[in-house]
């Protein structure tokens, strides 16, 4: 049966630490799987970090720079190269290729998430493998993925995959860092997201010497990609053969089971693409109306507002304690809803001097998470 596959493959795989220079055969075998797997009629996508390191090698620098917009001059410079590379081989196999760079600015307008959803359904029925990377030339720091694990997550979501493969340079997760701690546990399946703080996993912050995120932006990227009905895989990159023995059903790697896929896609955006902007923490009558009842958000329900926002940003909804319950679109901006925090609904109108709608957050507008 045609499946869609996305593959994440991080910096730390795609070159070699010792001369950051790229890790051609590892490159080489990874193509020849995915151009395999389109002929076996799946639908694949390839994201692809690398820019940076690239760029660094090609230019000379010897590490990953830190000022931000030589950062983003290096990317230019990878980026480019990383594309020849990739269409030099995927053209060897007859496999065409398109270049898709995201921010997540375009995925936090809806119509932005709506239009990359339609161009990556276009580009699969062409029999396309799109290659996605975030646009680090013009990503801005409150609107960046920040590291292609969440990027890979999301872009699964957008394109209702079946699978997340995410490639690293360890073989799977562990109950704490391996390179660290050699009695390390490995874990070869999850089934829910809770079941980490039972294996009471690990995972510090280390990472490889060109990687961005280490572990934790992985469990992140399965923690949203599971949410949206994508069964995940942390497996290591160096053998992408792997791959296709995982569809076969080897146990290889760790593997995350997925929940039912969610039935409003607008919901799923909401809890997983928007930043929130702020946090109301709410008392223990709005917890259990919004999280047992299905209930809109009172402004009588809030106790505390915090940061500043403009209606109809994303907040996170708390408990008392700061406990992240939901998400949702406000309808007040912060200045309003310190106004009438704790307040009646019949009293807005008095205390604001306008007539607003009902509800701080509205049902329809409210995922808990
Ligand atoms: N619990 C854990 N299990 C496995 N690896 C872990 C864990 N905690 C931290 N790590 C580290 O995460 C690293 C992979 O992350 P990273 O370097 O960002 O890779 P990539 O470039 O593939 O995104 C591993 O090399 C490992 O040292
Ligand atoms: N967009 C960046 C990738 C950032 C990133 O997440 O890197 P990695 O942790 O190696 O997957 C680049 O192309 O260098």
């Amino acid at each position: 049966m045609t499946k869609t596959i996305v593959v994440k493959i991080g910096t730390s795989t795609l070159t070699r630490s010792t001369t950051g220079n790229l890790a051609l055969s590892t490159i080489a075998a990874l193509v020849e799987i995915l151009a395999d797997l389109r002929q076996q009629g799946h639908r694949v996508v390839l994201v692809s970090s690398g820019a940076v390191g690239v760029g660094c090698a090609r230019l000379g620098l010897t590490e990953r720079p830190r000022n931000i917009a030589l950062k983003q001059a290096v990317a230019a410079v990878g980026q480019g190269r990383l594309m020849r590379v990739y269409d030099d081989l995927f053209t060897t196999l007859q496999q065409p290729i398109a270049q898709v760079l995201l921010t997540r600015g375009d995925l936090v307008q809806r119509n932005g998430y709506v239009n990359a959803c339609n161009t990556f359904g276009q580009l699969l029925r062409l029999g396309v493998i799109p290659i996605v990377n975030e646009n680090d030339t013009v990503a801005v720091d409150e609107l960046k993925f920040g590291d292609n694990d969440t990027l890979s997550a999301l872009v699964a979501s957008l394109v209702e995959a079946d699978w997340l493969f995410v490639l690293t340079d360890v073989d799977r997760l562990y109950s704490a860092d391996p390179r660290s701690n050699p009695d390390a546990q490995p874990i070869a399946l999850v089934q829910s997201m809770a079941q980490l703080t039972e294996f009471q996993v690990q995972t510090g912050d280390s990472r490889s010497g060109w990687g961005t995120g280490g572990m934790v932006t992985k469990i992140e990227a399965a923690r949203i990609a599971t949410a949206s009905g994508v069964r995940t895989v942390i497996t290591d990159g160096c053998f992408p053969g792997n791959i296709e023995k995982i569809l076969n059903g080897e146990s290889i790697g760790t593997q995350f089971e997925p929940q039912p896929r969610p039935v409003n896609a607008r919901k799923h955006w909401i809890a997983n693409v928007l930043i929130p902007a702020g946090k109301l923490y709410l008392d223990a009558g709005a917890v259990k109306a919004i999280s047992h009842g299905g209930k809109s958000l009172l402004a009588a329900g809030i106790a505390q507002v915090e940061g500043e926002f403009q209606a109809d940003d994303s907040v996170q909804l708390c408990d008392a304690a700061g406990k992240q319950i939901a998400r949702g679109l406000v309808n007040y901006n912060s200045l309003e809803l310190r106004q009438i925090q704790g307040c009646k609904s019949d009293k807005i109108a008095e205390i604001l001097g306008y007539a607003g709608v009902e509800t701080a957050v509205h049902r329809d507008n409210l995922v808990i998470v």
